[in-house]
């Protein structure tokens, strides 16, 4: 269930590394109960820090960091063991077989054996069948699979995912988000970090868009599209056009392709584009100017966060 208790809140979050570059620039950010949310961000902006810093893997040089209510710096040990973390990669346990990497993760957080919830994490993830095989022998996406398992086997309330999907095949990918969707369904708020445009569309309830440190904006994905979206019409005239008539001079339209189509960009944060389209055509039946074809187009996310990575280059 979402809801709008925090779970995760970090405040002022900053981290120079030795060397001077900081890769965290006073992050101030709030993880609802029960969402999943995703931090997109190019190389290099800040996410893997972000998820080391709330791990306990990255120091932070300043700011407050807290996990279902408590203070990462002086209650660290109660608010890790209810952290999962999904990392990009295997780096421990390649010999050992599945099953057993699986319940040594659990026995990591001090709790006690429990084979009937390690079957259960196993076959949700469609491990079962290879429990007693060695993690080096597995394809790479049972690997990933497994780093999903080790990070569930102690039922963690908040899941970091960094990049789960980066470099795996479409199938995988797919797969990869039915089972984001299941943690989901069992109530784990789920933070999964990507500069695939598509999974924050496909997944997140919310997204963060991350660069350079800084959290440029934080918003509900389909808040996020209705108010930075914009809607694109590519009208295609039946005979070309000198000039725009003066009845669509209130229309954010132009003359494009030598006078053989009129190009509307519109709709800018109302999410209103379609209903202005549709007046436009009603305009240009009235205008007596006759159309073979109209192309609509919604901005996705990806444009969005083009546009904002942009103007954060521009304004540095
Ligand atoms: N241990 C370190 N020492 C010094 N600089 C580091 C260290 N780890 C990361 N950085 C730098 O901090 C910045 C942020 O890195 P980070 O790995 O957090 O980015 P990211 O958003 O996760 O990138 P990617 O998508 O490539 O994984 C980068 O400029 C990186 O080179």
């Amino acid at each position: 269930m979402l809801s709008s208790d925090p779970i995760l809140e970090l405040e002022g979050l900053t981290k120079v590394y030795p060397g001077g570059l900081k890769a965290l620039d006073n992050v101030d950010l709030t993880i609802r109960r029960g969402e999943i949310f995703a931090l997109l961000g190019p190389n290099g902006a800040g996410k893997t820090t972000l998820i080391g810093a709330v791990c306990g893997l990255v120091r932070p040089t300043s700011g407050t960091m807290r996990v279902f209510g408590h203070d990462l710096a002086t209650e660290w040990r109660q608010a890790r063991s209810r952290i999962g973390l999904v990392p990009q990669e295997l780096s421990t346990d390649m010999f050992e077989p599945v099953k057993r990497a699986v319940a040594y993760s659990r026995g990591l957080f001090g709790l006690p054996p429990n084979p009937e919830r390690i079957e259960e994490i196993l076959r949700s993830l469609s491990l079962w069948e290879k429990r007693d095989e060695r993690i080096m022998a597995l394809s790479g996406g049972m690997k990933r699979r497994v780093l999903i398992a080790k990070a569930l086997a102690h039922e963690p309330d908040l899941l970091f995912l960094d990049e789960p999907t980066a470099g795996v095949d479409v199938e995988l990918r797919k797969g990869m988000w039915r089972i984001i969707d299941q943690m989901r369904e069992r109530g784990v708020t789920v933070i999964l970090t990507t500069h695939y445009i598509e999974e924050a569309e496909e997944m997140a309830d919310r997204v963060g868009i991350i660069s350079g440190g800084r959290i440029l904006m934080v918003d509900e994905k389909d808040a996020m599209m209705s108010r930075l979206g914009r809607t694109e019409a590519h009208i295609t005239l039946a005979k070309p056009l000198d000039a725009l008539p003066a009845a669509l001079g209130h229309f954010p339209v132009e003359l494009e392709d030598g006078g053989n189509a009129i190009c509307y960009r519109g709709g800018d944060g109302t999410g209103k584009g379609k209903e202005e389209v549709a007046a436009l055509t009603k305009a240009l039946i009235a205008a007596g100017i006759d159309y073979s074809g109209i192309d609509t187009r919604e901005s996705s996310l990806e444009d969005i966060f083009v546009t904002l990575l942009g103007e954060d280059e521009d304004a540095a």
